[in-house]
């Protein structure tokens, strides 16, 4: 197993920061990386975050994490949560670890952010932290 940490995030995250920040909080992807970045350096881990608004790309680097024999995927999938089949089955075909995070309590929010298809082949979820769900799943990635 290797020391990366995959952390990939899916549609419209890129636009993070910008509005909303009453949900989303006021960190840009770029803030929460070198927040991660600092912290993986301490536990001697390195950081591999992409974004990307194409769903078969989610898929291909969670190909990507298993090929590369990395210590867990951290997965972010936006939208993509609620409606991924194919994020689900590449959660389920891999054998990395993903931990499933989210900025905001979908729970909390409309019912049709309730359902998440990566959540059911996740280890885990943390979610409605803001930038601390990703560094509370770092935590947990590096204890795997
Ligand atoms: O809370 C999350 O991290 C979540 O994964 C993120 C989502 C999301 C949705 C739209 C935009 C963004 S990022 C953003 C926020 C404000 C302005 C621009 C972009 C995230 C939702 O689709 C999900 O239901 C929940």
């Amino acid at each position: 197993m290797s020391d990366t940490i995959f952390v990939l995030n899916g549609p419209n995250l890129n636009l993070l920061g910008t509005r909303e920040p009453q949900i989303y909080g006021h960190d840009t992807l770029d803030d929460i990386v070198g927040q991660l970045e600092d912290r993986a350096r301490a536990l001697g881990l390195t950081i591999d975050m992409r974004q990307s608004n194409h769903e078969g790309h989610l898929v291909d680097w969670l190909h990507e994490a298993q090929a590369r024999d990395a210590k867990a995927a951290i997965v972010n999938a936006g939208a993509f949560t609620h409606t991924s089949i194919a994020i689900h089955d590449a959660v389920k075909a891999i054998r990395t670890p993903v931990i499933e995070v989210h900025l905001s309590n979908p729970h909390a929010r409309e019912e049709f952010r309730h359902h998440s298809y990566i959540g059911r082949a996740a280890r885990g979820t943390i979610a409605g932290f803001g930038a601390h769900s990703y560094m509370l799943a770092l935590e947990a990635a590096a204890r795997f």
